[in-house]
């Protein structure tokens, strides 16, 4: 497991949230949502805060809001599957991106299952299925390290981008 280095840090400028957020709205991010199972139940939320660690072995990153309803399900199921939206998936993202019921946000998706049983979405963009093999606390999130175990790529034309706090559909340029 690799070592964690915390910077030390002075006495740190407090900056009103108000401005991080409104910055962070700058930058425009794929949309996934992220699903898990097992012994704790099955669970999903909506996230833009997920990149590529490395691909030896194939990592990303996710970062869960400890604060989230979802999160003991994530914490103690130690699985989940990274399915990025594609274009026509905003109502999806939507349902997942908080407050509705689970088995709601479900009936909205058409799902498989494939390496470790969490939701794998069928029309997403890619799917990386995972097991978390490192999670560190930061602020008031968890940064979990998710090594994919299968990786499935769907056919589709159009990807979903959330930018200055509204989704964009992308096309690719013809090749
Ligand atoms: N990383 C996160 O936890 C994110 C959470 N959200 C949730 O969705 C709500 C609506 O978001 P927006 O429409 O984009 O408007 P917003 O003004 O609340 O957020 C603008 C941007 O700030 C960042 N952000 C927002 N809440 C954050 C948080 N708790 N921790 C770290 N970064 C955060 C994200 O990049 C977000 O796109 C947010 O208030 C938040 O509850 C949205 C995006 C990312
Ligand atoms: C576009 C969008 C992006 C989001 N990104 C994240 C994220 O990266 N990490 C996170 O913890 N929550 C993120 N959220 C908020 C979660 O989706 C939400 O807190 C989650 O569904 C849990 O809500 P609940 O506590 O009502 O179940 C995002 C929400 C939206 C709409």
């Amino acid at each position: 497991m690799a070592s964690n280095h915390v910077m030390p840090s002075g006495a740190p400028p407090v900056l009103p949230k108000a401005d991080y957020r409104n910055a962070m709205a700058r930058l425009g991010a794929a949309v996934n949502i992220i699903t898990t199972d097992g012994p704790a139940g099955r669970a999903g939320f909506t996230a833009s805060a997920v990149c590529s660690v490395t691909d030896e072995p194939p990592m990303l990153l996710v970062c869960l809001n400890r604060s989230a309803s979802v999160y003991p399900a994530f914490t103690a199921n130690g699985v989940l599957c990274v399915n990025v939206l594609a274009a026509g998936h905003q109502a999806l993202s939507g349902l997942f991106g908080g407050k509705t019921p689970m088995d709601e946000r479900f009936a909205a998706g058409r799902w498989s299952r494939k390496a470790t049983g969490s939701p794998v979405l069928e029309d997403a963009a890619a799917s990386f299925d995972c097991r978390v093999v490192q999670a560190t606390s930061a602020g008031t999130h968890d940064v979990l390290f998710c090594e994919a175990l299968a990786i499935a790529i769907g056919g589709a034309a159009q990807s979903l981008i959330y930018f200055d706090r509204r989704y964009h559909e992308i096309a690719a340029p013809p090749h």
